[in-house]
């Protein structure tokens, strides 16, 4: 036989081995030993097997969660949280609970109904943020439509909620989602046996109309696209119901703030909580009791500022701050939105997919873009490139038709992007993109309540170019763009290329020449104009990096930050933890950087009429104060200038 050249086989040399050490044995008995050996091996060997191809399957399916795990650990050693638990899964949890509980004690109990239009207005109040935390817990619709009305998303979901890296349930992603499929209609022919059994026994569980249809529904089989269409009408009925309750109560309020003067002005949260769960009260238990609550609202409006937040009942807010009631949430029950987006294979159809009915709570994906203005590589050149649409966006490269999508790089620009994008992930409203980029299937396997976003170093100063396609196809996206003093953030880069990656300009010139050619190619103002007149002014949020990063703003700033995506701004907590240094990198604080002042002047003359230009913009879209944010540029020139000796070397700190 081919490949046996006469010698014993392994097993046989294994057996014959055994035999000389078991002497006194039956041949039976050896036999048995043998094979109980042989067995046991087969076993070991099948455990490494499936633990192997366990981990090669995880990484297969592209779980690029390493990089969100890592930054995740990081974070939470510096928040000081224990980290004991097997897993990460169990440290995130822990963070999160235990910051949702300090927020929780925070709270107070006040319900105040929220104007639809607050949730647009960047800087919400804690308040306002408050209410939505209050909300948490309904479940409810949110009317697409009228947001498209009112200039884009406004969901504001805060709060507890399920974890979000759900790492271990990614493996099962195919086969959960037919489990999910599969247990809605299980559930829904479970729930159809049991009305049908409780109406033939004539018990009034549930109301004719729905034992009939339920029956019906029985006789003819179950259509889903029936209950989706059922659905859709309910849900249509109960918005009009809840926008009709809030219009009453906007007027009712309205007149009770005439009556009762500024003092009535100053109950107005109180009394409008009341009026709200009178409204409820009115749906859920008839008029008499919706009479009895408005006196209560009334009584509240006329004690002042009195009625406390334990008189108030719990008003379920509706989306986007409006008043009334909220459907009841439907176990395994999926937004038309989510259900359109599972259908989705095409960017045109994610947009299409927006114009549905979502479950308030459930954010648009994807929610948001960090733009970044790195320099040095061209768009084109971005690990993204090969698979860039002609139009716009970077379309799959990895397995599936998703994944990952959009794609691109997650070194975001020299201005703490890094920093931002760590503090963000640990947030329970926020899904961490996978390692580069945003998984459209892992967001599928959620409910959409968590925000969804993407980073990347290059679109911004790409603005011209991508700004419109984007708006385009995401009119809905908020993006965040932070800028650094330029020749700060310019000799940022090149020293990040020469330390990491040994290359770039800075390995053979000196800085100087360096910046020389590289300023006059990278401005802000004219990229970002382009981004503003593609997106809604209060989709956009900038940010000078010097303030965000000073001791003194940087709470207030990420507060801002988080208000301004719709989630609850305390969390994950008020400190913008370090990321991606050079001094990280060197492991002790960098030096400054050799220079002529005439040098640094001329540097400064390049980029002085840009920085300008972008704090004029600063002023006039009402982003900040443009002549701080001037004045805090010019003070960093200012300080790099009096470094110089009387030989005119400087030496040139960064901010
Ligand atoms: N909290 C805080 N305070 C002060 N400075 C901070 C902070 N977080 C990040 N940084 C500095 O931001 C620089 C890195 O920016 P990015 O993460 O955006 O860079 S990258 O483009 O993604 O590579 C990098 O600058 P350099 O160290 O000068 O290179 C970081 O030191």
């Amino acid at each position: 036989m081919p490949g046996n050249l006469g010698l014993p086989s392994p097993r046989r040399r294994r057996a014959a081995r055994f035999s000389e050490s078991s002497g006194d044995l039956t041949a039976h008995q050896r036999r048995g030993r043998i094979d109980g050996q042989l067995l046991f091996l087969a076993l070991a060997g099948a455990c490494l097997l499936a633990v192997v191809s366990l981990n090669h399957g995880r990484q297969a399916q592209g779980f690029a969660t390493c990089r969100c795990r890592a930054h995740a650990r990081d974070m939470l050693r510096h928040m000081g949280h224990t980290v004991q638990s097997t897993t990460l899964q169990h440290q995130l949890q822990a963070a999160r609970e235990s910051s949702e509980r300090r927020y929780t004690l925070q709270q107070t109990q006040t319900v105040v109904p929220g104007k639809r239009h607050r949730k647009l207005e960047h800087g919400l109040s804690l308040e306002e943020q408050q209410q939505a935390l209050q909300a948490e817990e309904d479940e409810g619709w949110t009317d697409t439509d009228q947001l498209e009305e009112e200039g884009g998303p406004r969901v504001a979901e805060i709060g507890s909620g399920e974890e979000e890296e759900e790492a271990e349930a990614l493996s099962l992603a195919a086969a959960a989602q037919d489990d999910d499929d599969e247990a809605a209609q299980v559930d829904v022919a479970a729930v159809a046996a049991a009305a049908a059994a409780a109406a033939a026994e004539g018990e009034e569980e549930g109301d004719g109309e729905t034992g009939a249809a339920v029956q019906e529904a029985v006789g003819a089989g179950y259509n889903e696209e029936d209950e989706e269409d059922e659905e859709e009408e309910e849900l249509e009925e109960e918005m009009q119901r809840q926008e009709a309750a809030a219009a009453m109560e906007e007027e009712r309020l309205g007149a009770l703030g005439q009556e009762g003067g500024a003092g009535a002005g100053e109950a107005r949260p109180g009394a409008e909580a009341t009026a709200e769960a009178a409204a409820a009260a009115a749906e859920e238990e008839g008029e008499a009791a919706a009479a009895t609550a408005e006196e209560e609202g009334e009584a509240a409006a006329d004690a002042g500022a009195g009625a406390s937040a334990s008189d108030v009942p719990r008003v379920k807010d509706a989306g986007g701050g409006s008043v009334g009631l909220v459907v009841e949430p439907k176990p395994h029950r999926k937004s038309p939105y989510q259900r359109a987006l599972e259908q989705c294979k095409t960017l045109e159809c994610v947009k299409q997919a927006a114009r549905k009915k979502r479950f308030r709570g459930q954010f648009l994906f994807p929610h948001f873009f960090i733009i970044g203005w790195q320099a040095g590589l061209p768009l084109l050149a971005a690990p993204c490139a090969a698979a860039c649409t002609a139009s716009l966006f970077c379309l799959p490269v990895a397995s599936g038709p998703w994944a990952p999508w959009p794609s691109a790089s997650l070194c975001l620009p020299k201005s703490a992007t890094t920093s931002l994008f760590h503090h963000l992930i640990l947030h329970p409203r926020i899904k961490c993109p996978s390692e580069k980029t945003l998984h459209l299937d892992r967001m599928l396997r959620g409910d959409l309540r968590s925000a969804t976003f993407e980073g990347s170093t290059h679109y911004a100063r790409e603005g011209q170019r991508l700004a419109p396609g984007i708006a385009q196809t995401f009119p809905w996206a908020k993006l965040i763009a932070s800028m650094r003093e330029p020749i700060s953030r310019a000799i940022s880069m090149l020293a990040h290329n020469l330390d990491r990656r040994s290359i770039g300009c800075l390995t053979k010139r000196h800085v100087f020449h360096c910046l020389e050619r590289d300023l006059p190619g990278q401005n802000y103002s004219e990229p970002f104009q382009a981004w503003l007149d593609a997106f809604p002014r209060e989709q956009i949020m900038l940010l000078q990096y010097e303030s965000l990063t000073a001791p003194e703003h940087v709470a207030s700033h990420l507060r801002a930050v988080k208000s301004f995506l719709e989630v609850d701004p305390e969390l994950p907590a008020n400190e913008l933890i370090k990321s991606n240094t050079r001094e990280e990198r060197l492991g002790k604080k960098p030096e400054g950087w050799p220079m002529k002042r005439h040098e640094y002047e001329k540097l400064v003359a390049m980029v002085r009429p840009d920085a300008e230009r972008i704090a004029h913009v600063v002023t006039s879209y009402g982003f900040g104060d443009g002549r701080q944010w001037m004045r805090n540029w010019e003070r960093a020139w200012q300080a790099n200038l009096n470094s110089c000796n009387l030989q005119d070397d400087c030496v040139i700190q960064l901010t």
